[in-house]
């Protein structure tokens, strides 16, 4: 999905919020196109840069928030202190990016504990990948507040009830953290 398919999104949904996480090998390249598209939320990947700083500074100058995304064979201690300070999000990959349906890989949150642990809360972790009603809660108490979904709403019954369950499941982690 690239920016002619944004444009036509925000063009018929003109206040969504479009967290664009871009799959791709040269992700500066492409954020002057997402940004006039109405992109909120550019995501890379860490592995296709030598240095996200210089990527981050860019999505930043086109008014967009930056995430930083690291796949399941990239381990925590990637995410430096000053990676972490200039990305508004972090997306820890919970499958091996490309495709939806893949199977959770719960191993994966052992990476969200970590930055939480290591760098706080005063940033978004987010997760994507096989997540659904029957792992959320492990998502949670990770300490992951932002949650990709797709084969779990899509092939639901009723997607709202899911999207409900997931909300509250992070909601009440909150909650509980701020006791
Ligand atoms: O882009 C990716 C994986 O590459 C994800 O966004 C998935 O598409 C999420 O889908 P499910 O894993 O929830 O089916």
């Amino acid at each position: 999905m690239g920016a002619p398919v944004l444009s036509c999104v925000k063009k018929g949904v003109p206040e969504i919020f479009m967290d664009c996480h871009m799959m791709v090998e040269d992700p500066i390249k492409w954020v002057p196109a997402v940004a006039e598209a109405g992109g909120k939320l550019y995501t890379f990947h860490l592995e296709a840069v030598s240095d996200p700083l210089p990527v981050i500074k860019h999505i930043h100058a086109h008014g967009m928030r930056a995430g930083l995304a690291i796949s399941p064979q990239t381990p925590s201690s990637a995410i430096t202190q000053t990676a972490w300070d200039a990305a508004d999000m972090i997306l820890v990959m919970t499958v091996h990016p490309g495709k939806g349906g893949q199977k959770f890989m719960p191993e994966c949150l052992d990476k969200v504990k970590e930055l939480r642990e290591k760098y706080g809360w005063d940033k978004d972790v987010e997760v994507d990948g096989g997540i659904g009603p029957g792992n959320i809660c492990q998502c949670a108490k990770a300490g992951s507040n932002v949650i990709v979904a797709g084969t779990s709403v899509f092939t639901a019954s009723n997607p709202s009830d899911v999207i409900g369950q997931l909300r509250k499941a992070v909601d009440d982690v909150i909650a509980e953290r701020k006791k």
